[in-house]
């Protein structure tokens, strides 16, 4: 049985063009943030995947980027479940901010320690560790059990509830996930083991 699960961070975001803190900020994707959706569908058509179901987040951009890749692949309308669960990490008071500018006044290490630590908290968001607490669960309860059943999922969302499913997923420690870096647009296709383990991981960057 082919148990395969697609990871896909959106394209580029208008914030993110921008180097501004979004969390759950609701930009949409900038033009090469659309061409970066769709290339994602190109290259997933390429290697002849297709789904049974789509999961994406409550916010605009990752949801226009699962439209753009499964209107690529030739699924346009394909039952797209949407939840916050998968939304990005909240980054509370930072959300709005240029990432420079919070560098400048922070400190490089402290901004850093918020963007990429396991447990530090940006001041009234979430850390990675409490982004892993509401994506996991959501994971288990509605993704993992279709993947199971044999299902094809792609689930296109955000960095770091991505990079929280992927520490779970891939087995990382709270040192490796600091180092993990997910580009705009780049799908990951996994397959999984009947035991809910990774089978294979590949990732179709540019
Ligand atoms: O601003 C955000 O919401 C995220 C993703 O763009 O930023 P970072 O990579 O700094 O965690």
């Amino acid at each position: 049985m082919d148990r395969h699960l697609v990871l896909a961070r959106h394209g580029q975001s208008d914030w993110n063009r921008k180097n501004l803190f979004t969390g759950w900020r609701d930009p949409d994707l900038t033009e090469l943030g659309v061409e970066e959706a769709q290339l994602a569908g190109r290259r997933l058509k390429a290697l002849g995947v297709s789904f049974d179901v789509a999961f994406t987040s409550a916010l605009s951009r990752a949801q226009r980027t699962c439209r753009l890749i499964l209107e690529e692949i030739g699924q346009p309308g394909l039952d797209t479940i949407a939840d916050e669960a998968l939304n990005e990490r909240d980054y509370g008071d930072l959300a709005g901010l240029n990432k420079d500018d919070a560098r400048a006044k922070w400190g490089e290490e402290q901004v850093h320690l918020w963007r990429r630590s396991y447990d530090v908290a940006p001041p009234g968001g979430e850390s990675l560790k409490d982004t892993v607490a509401r994506v996991l669960p959501y994971y288990m309860r509605n993704i993992q059990p279709r993947v199971m059943r044999g299902e094809r999922v792609l689930v296109a969302a955000h960095g770091n509830s991505l990079r929280a499913l992927i520490m779970v997923l891939d087995g990382l420690n709270t040192q490796t996930i600091a180092g993990l870096e997910l580009a705009t647009g780049v799908p990951m296709v996994y397959r999984l083991n009947a035991d809910t383990t990774v089978a294979s991981k590949e990732i179709l960057d540019r």
